[in-house]
């Protein structure tokens, strides 16, 4: 059911349209002046506001100004009394979906709410659909590390080529792995992830490659592995330095043969699958302590994308921040917020320990707790609130 919110001081006015209104079946709030109305405004969503000009404490033009700048896609329709036609000419150039006058015209009524309606439902299923057609986050940043890492996804994600990507905690390792598989052949199939340092080693190769029924005590049921799930898509295995020895081979194997058999099976099960894999430990290294296979290493290096932490391009903060205000504000549901250049430079001389991801949650934090432009101070407050 629709919601509406009523907001006029004249107590005759909200109850003739609260009446006429709950009989088409709208579900009514009513607030007597624009004060009342932006508190409720801010506190909830509503599909249609309809609000007087002249009010005490806060008029119709200001609370229009304000509930715009909370939630711009609300559409606010104004009641015009007798002498505030022009006001409400004025307030539909300012942004107000139309207007109605007063004594309110019941058809007028009920077809300007509708076009209202039909607007808001035309705005959110444009969202969902600009959702849909962007499945993969764009990757952001013009510095020349992160031109080099584009130019190579489009020259290997058509190519069935393993590729192993490595960089620190959150530095958009899996955002890499995302779009080669977006951009190869197999994008109608399934990109499967799998985090080998979350899978305790004794599940892994059950994870991995699936079980038969009974192959072990919790084994109740028959399992498909993530190699089968992924087959005719891209199998993701992140954190792939914490994989244990004995999986390793296993994975070995069925690269090299391009057969898996499930845990407690007899059967080889062939799988058509493109491996990409992921790390932030030198992997190398890890081979030289023996942690790591060094057959292994060779067949899932094929092509190596590094990726550079974000201290080492720090001139993408800024492209970077300015779409997470974009995205966070749309999200809240609020106009964006701006960042003022001191406060832009101080995150830039922050030493980024957690990345983009960490870059992410403080400009979260800062559009939480900041007013419409962020200073230097909100910056610098959120640092240390964090550590
Ligand atoms: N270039 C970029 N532009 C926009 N967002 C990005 C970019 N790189 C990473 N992100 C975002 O930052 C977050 C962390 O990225 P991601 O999960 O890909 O990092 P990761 O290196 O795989 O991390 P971990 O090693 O901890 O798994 C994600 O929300 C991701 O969408």
């Amino acid at each position: 059911m629709s919601n509406i919110l009523i907001i006029d001081d004249e107590r005759a006015i909200r109850k003739t349209l609260g009446e006429i209104l709950s009989y088409e079946g709208y579900k009514i709030e009513e607030a007597s002046d624009g004060e009342e109305g932006l508190k409720k405004f801010r506190e909830r969503t509503f599909d249609v506001v309809l609000c007087d000009i002249k009010m005490p404490k806060l008029d119709g033009l200001e609370f229009l100004d304000k509930a715009r700048e909370a939630n711009p896609d609300v559409p606010i329709i104004m009641i015009s009394g007798h002498g505030t036609i022009e006001t409400a000419v004025e307030a539909v150039k300012k942004g107000a979906f139309d207007y109605i006058s007063k004594p309110p015209d019941l058809n007028r009524l009920l077809i300007t709410l509708r076009n209202a309606m039909d607007k808001t439902s035309l705005v959110t299923e444009t969202r969902v659909l600009k959702r849909k057609v962007s499945k993969v986050q764009e990757m952001i940043g013009d510095s020349p590390a992160i031109q080099r890492i584009k130019d190579t996804i489009e020259k290997v994600a058509p190519t069935d080529a393993r590729v192993l990507i490595t960089g620190e905690n959150g530095v958009g390792k899996e955002l890499v792995a995302r779009w080669l598989h977006e951009k190869s052949n197999r994008s109608s199939g399934q990109l499967v992830e799998v985090n080998c340092a979350a899978i305790p080693g004794e599940l892994i190769e059950s994870e991995l490659f699936g079980h038969e029924k009974g192959s072990f005590t919790s084994a109740i049921k028959q399992r498909i592995g993530k190699f089968e799930q992924a087959s005719g898509g891209t199998l993701f295995l992140d954190e792939i330095g914490d994989m244990s020895l004995t999986a390793q081979a296993k994975v070995l194997r069925a690269l090299q043969e391009g057969k898996i058999t499930r845990v407690g099976g007899e059967k080889e099960i062939s799988v058509d699958v493109r491996v990409i894999a992921a790390t932030n430990k030198d992997l190398l290294k890890e081979v030289e302590e023996k942690n790591f296979r060094l057959d292994l290493y060779h067949r899932l290096s094929v092509i190596l994308i590094h990726v550079p932490s974000l201290n080492e391009r720090r001139d993408d903060i800024v492209l970077l921040v300015d779409k997470f205000l974009e995205n966070i504000c749309a999200e809240y549901g609020i106009a964006k917020k701006d960042i003022d250049k001191a406060a832009l430079e101080a995150l830039k001389q922050y030493n980024w320990t957690g990345n983009i991801r960490e870059l992410r949650n403080v400009v979260e934090r800062l559009v939480i707790l900041s007013g419409k432009v962020i200073q230097r101070e909100d910056v610098l407050n959120n640092i240390v609130q964090r550590s």
